[in-house]
């Protein structure tokens, strides 16, 4: 691909690296391999990668699932989190890390908000939403351009304490759509219920509300949106087992304002991608966990004007993304 262009910035990206020192692995339903160890040498082809690029990446988003839950049960979950994140800081960039249903398998909000993992040091304390411990915040790398990390367990049974009300309020949701003994198992074969599952997460209100407050200052200010989630919101970008569970509630005020270009999420490891009707691009990144060790899943975004430009690695497939 013809990136000799300058950019007017560059960002890295990579999605559920879910690294555990224990031998390779598969997923629930025994469909996926998963590579745990291999999981941190693609981390770290992905650094090497990123320090050889001619615009090298200005951040990188991490976009959930760093480590995997296994090291809960190994007790291990610090050393592993503390192996990836030597990882990344070879490369010398900030890191905008998103949280991901194993990020509370590891560890509670409240260890997660005080660790390595809270990125919300890298931006203006005004633009944190700070409601209700919600782990969102934005930040303009470049003129013109915002991007918004928001908190898809914010309701959710893993992610608050059963003493919150939105831990309350997600089981409420959860027993409406699932009847099953084990709410990790989905209530239909297929079709968009599939979603409301026990892995899965929500918005708040509060969280939805900001959210709407910050794109109408981007829309006042001109600028491109980037949104980052661990969960994707459109049903053509994902299984729709991986959705969000209140995904059209996200859409609708995404489709209310013109400045939103792009959201990125993980989750889904077999990736995806759709544009929308209002022309905003839905990406969702290849998991490393579930990569070959002959692969890679990783990209470096250039971004420009009218368009940003993915450029992939293995799994991750070159995209152009023009604006709407
Ligand atoms: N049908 C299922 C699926 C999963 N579980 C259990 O739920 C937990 C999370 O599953 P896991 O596959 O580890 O989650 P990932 O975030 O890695 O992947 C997301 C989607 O699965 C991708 O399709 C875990 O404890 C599973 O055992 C379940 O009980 N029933």
């Amino acid at each position: 691909m013809d990136n000799s262009e300058k950019p007017l910035f560059t960002f890295g990206v990579i999605a559920d690296i879910q690294y555990a020192d224990i031998d390779d692995g598969y997923n629930f339903k025994r469909t996926r391999k998963r590579y745990y160890r291999n999981s941190l040498q693609l981390l770290h082809k992905a650094t090497k990668e990123w320090s050889a690029e001619r615009f090298k990446p200005n951040f990188i988003l991490q976009l959930g699932d760093i480590i995997d839950g296994f090291n809960k049960k190994y007790e291990a979950s610090e050393r592993a989190l503390e192996t990836v994140i030597k990882e990344f800081n070879d490369y010398p960039a900030v890191v905008h890390h998103v949280w991901g249903n194993h990020e509370f398998y590891n560890f509670s909000r409240t260890t997660l908000l005080s660790s390595v993992l809270n990125s919300t040091a890298n931006t203006d304390a005004a633009n944190i939403i700070n409601t209700d411990q919600i782990y969102a915040y934005h930040f303009s790398p470049s003129p013109k351009f915002r991007f918004i990390t928001l908190d898809a367990y914010d309701v959710s049974l893993i992610g608050r304490e059963e003493s919150n009300s939105k831990y309350n309020q997600a089981m409420k949701l959860l027993r409406e759509h699932n009847s099953n003994d084990d709410l990790n198992h989905p209530p239909a074969p297929a079709g968009m219920e599939q979603r409301f599952v026990k892995f899965n997460g929500g918005f708040s209100q509060s969280q939805l509300d900001w959210l709407e407050k910050v794109l109408c200052l981007a829309d006042e200010r001109q600028e491109k949106v980037i949104i980052i989630s661990h969960l994707p919101v459109h049903p053509e970008s994902t299984d729709p087992i991986c959705l969000a569970w209140n995904y059209d509630e996200v859409l609708s005020i995404l489709h209310s304002h013109k400045c939103v270009v792009c959201f990125m999420a993980g989750h889904d490891h077999d990736g995806g991608y759709h544009r929308d009707a209002s022309g905003v691009h839905h990406l969702t990144l290849e998991g490393v966990i579930e990569t070959p060790p002959d692969s890679d899943a990783f990209g470096t975004v250039y971004v420009y004007e009218d368009r940003m430009v993915l450029k992939g690695n293995g799994r991750t497939h070159n995209r152009t993304l023009m604006y709407p």
